[in-house]
């Protein structure tokens, strides 16, 4: 199910504005990429290329190729909708939908759709999506009451639940702990080292040492200055990163000396 990414390349507009220049990475399947970077140097917007979020926003775009297990998600015929389905997202503030009971929220990627799949085969998908986020304990006597009346970090991973639900083949989170208390945001670091093994995992964090404990490989992004576009200047195992990076600007920004 979890597929490669693979990105040549890549420039990524606001309008005008050059956001993110020349980016390239190779994910593989069944790992954890973790973005680090000081603030603003296009982190969430690269994120947002990967499943073509980012052309949602008003004079999105980008210039070059995002390969999926080889297949180009900016090609001719695409269907973006399809592209989101195939990698799913998680945003850094939980957003279930408010008046939807939890049971709704989860299999809601199907609803929308339209699906024609009967009551017992939505009752499989919500336990096995709610299992799948380490939820199902927790809620399982209270379905239908409303998402939004759970804890912070269990609406996170109601969100986490309604995305696995419909079966990407690939998760981006973005800062998905940085609303969340510790006790909380552990869960979730649980979660994706569990979830890796059915899923590619890529996460955006501020929280270096969230960086070291989930992630196989980091990417350092970084900003030469206002209004230059963002780069990525290093990407290689977490673990060489954190001890042993090539680049000055990644052992200053991880050695906090800057950003
Ligand atoms: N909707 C938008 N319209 C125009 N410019 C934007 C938009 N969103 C982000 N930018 C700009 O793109 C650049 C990269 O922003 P981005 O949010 O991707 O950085 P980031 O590294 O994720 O930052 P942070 O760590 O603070 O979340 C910034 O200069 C930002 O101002």
């Amino acid at each position: 199910m979890a597929k490669s990414i693979d990105v040549d390349n890549l420039n990524v507009y606001y309008g005008d504005f050059l956001a993110v220049e020349g980016a390239s990475i190779n994910i593989a399947p069944r790992t954890v990429t973790a973005f680090i970077g000081p603030s603003g140097c296009g982190k969430s917007t690269f994120l947002r290329t990967l499943n073509r979020m980012h052309e949602v926003i008003p004079g999105g775009r980008v210039e070059g190729k995002v390969l999926l297990d080889g297949e180009d998600l900016y090609g001719p015929g695409v269907d973006p909708v399809n592209v989101r389905r195939t990698v799913g997202m998680v945003f850094q503030k939980a957003n279930p939908f408010p008046t939807m009971s939890i049971y709704d929220n989860v299999i809601a990627g199907y609803k929308i759709a339209g699906s024609r799949k009967n009551k017992r085969e939505f009752d499989d998908i919500v336990e096995r999506s709610l299992k799948g986020a380490n939820l199902w304990e927790e809620v399982k006597s209270r379905l239908q009451r409303p998402g939004a009346g759970l804890s912070g970090g269990q609406q996170q991973r109601l969100c986490i639940a309604r995305a696995i639900a419909v079966e990407p083949s690939v998760l981006l989170m973005d800062e998905p702990c940085s609303a969340l208390d510790p006790i909380s945001t552990l869960a979730i670091e649980d979660l994706i080292s569990e979830l890796k093994v059915n899923y590619t995992i890529v996460i955006v964090t501020h929280n270096m040492q969230q960086a070291a404990r989930v992630s196989d490989r980091t990417a350092f992004f970084n900003l030469a200055g206002v209004g230059q576009p963002g780069r990525m200047i290093e990407y290689d195992e977490t673990a060489k990163i954190f001890s042993n990076p090539t680049q000055k600007a990644t052992e200053d920004y991880i050695s906090g000396r800057f950003g």
